[in-house]
């Protein structure tokens, strides 16, 4: 193998975002994103791949590139069996389509993905890198449920957890801005992007996630409930007549910042409460006592917290939801200094006061450059 380059494909529900990363200079040669498939000129994610190619062959950096080492997968779901990045078989494409019915918005896409660019360039080697990996290392203690244990692993119904890559890239790079080894940090990351979850992480090993057997669990999303007494479900079933598969739809596209007040950008929900608007503000106020609790549960789970690290498009644009999520917490070692974290950068950077025992920091996910170092780490291996 000579190439120096890999591609990273992130399939979405309705996006397809690519990537050409050079790991020889550290350059990434291309990027870009097909965007609302389904919904127009791309009738679908074989369609959006086919531009992707198209595109990229349009620059001279097409598939059949001579510099293209690997193609790097996000595949969100893993279940128990893929703990790892996998080099990709036929074998490994039928396990990750049995494990659909755990993310049926998100694995289909990534499998979609895979087939394509297999068939386009089949001698070129291909990696799975999973968003459940990460979280593989969580004690049994915080990924089990208490319910039935037959019936839990029978049905494989358990934490798996997800945005492994953002948390892995995230704790380790809070771990660099202190100018730590990660081995001695104890970090809270916050990836709060359209999709939002929290992890505890003790010294470089995930302890413990906020999704579960699927993405919907925990944190308050753009368009997902997190955590619901699963009761809800139940009542809405037998006394709303509600089909499941109207719940399933409810829960995870119709519900969250959307389902509160409408918008599911928090772009738009900072103009909304400017002017005073109160569905904007409660749904504003519900997102952060969520978030919230989250903090609060994971100091005690870890103990012993180094730092807090806010990611993701949230986490790294939206001051306001820093400041609210760290208020009056100086109780808890933490203080965030006002100024610092009305700044703006690209890079990671800390926003807490000198004397703030906990680190607070805005440290930007780069889950593509994760996503390619584990690919050709295992391809060269
Ligand atoms: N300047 C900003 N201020 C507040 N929120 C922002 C800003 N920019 C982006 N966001 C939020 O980030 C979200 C997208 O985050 P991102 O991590 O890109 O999500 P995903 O990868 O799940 O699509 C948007 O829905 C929006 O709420
Ligand atoms: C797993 C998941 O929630 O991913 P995303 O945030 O990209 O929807
Ligand atoms: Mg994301």
């Amino acid at each position: 193998m000579n190439g120096s380059r890999v591609l990273v494909l992130n399939s979405g529900s309705s996006s397809v975002k690519y990537q050409l990363l050079d790991m020889a200079d550290g350059s990434r040669p291309a990027s870009g994103i097909v965007e609302r498939i389904g919904e127009g000129p791309v009738a679908d994610h074989a369609a959006a791949l086919k531009q992707v190619a198209d595109e990229l062959a349009a620059q001279g950096l097409g598939l059949d590139s001579p510099e293209l080492a690997a193609v790097g997968h996000r595949v969100v779901h893993g279940g128990t069996r893929f703990t790892e990045p996998a080099l990709i078989t036929d074998e490994v494409v039928e396990e990750i389509e049995k494990l659909i019915p755990l993310a049926p918005l998100h694995n289909p896409a990534n499998v979609t993905g895979i087939k394509v660019a297999r068939a386009l360039r089949p001698d070129l080697p291909q990696v799975a890198v999973f968003d459940t990996a990460f979280h593989s290392t969580i004690p049994e203690a915080a990924a089990r449920y208490a319910i039935d244990v037959a019936t839990a692993d029978r049905w494989g119904v358990r934490r798996y957890g997800f945005h492994g890559t953002s948390h892995a890239y995230v704790s380790r790079a809070t771990a660099a801005l202190l100018g730590k080894d990660p081995a001695e940090v104890n970090t809270i990351v916050l990836h709060l992007g359209n999709g939002a979850s929290a992890s505890a992480v003790r010294g470089g090993v995930c302890v413990e996630t906020s999704m579960g057997l699927t993405p919907l669990e925990g944190l308050v999303m753009g368009t997902r409930s997190g955590d619901i007494d699963p009761a809800a479900i139940f009542h809405l079933s037998r006394v709303g007549g509600m089909s499941t598969d109207a719940i399933d739809t409810l829960l995870n596209k119709a519900s969250g910042l959307a389902g509160l007040c409408g918008d599911n950008d928090m772009r738009e929900i900072g103009r909304r409460m400017g002017e005073g608007d109160q569905a904007a503000q409660l749904a504003f106020d519900i997102y952060i006592h969520r978030l919230r609790k989250y903090v609060g549960a994971y100091t005690a789970v870890l103990g012993r917290v180094d730092a807090i690290a806010f990611t993701a498009g949230v986490g790294e644009n939206s001051a306001a939801v820093r400041e609210a999520a760290m208020r009056d917490l100086t109780a808890f070692g933490i203080e965030v200094d006002g100024v610092r974290n009305a700044l703006r950068s690209a890079t990671a950077r800390l926003i807490s006061t000198e004397s703030s025992r906990v680190a607070v920091a805005v440290v930007p996910t780069d889950e593509e450059l994760e996503i390619a170092g584990q690919t050709f780490d295992l391809v060269n291996a």
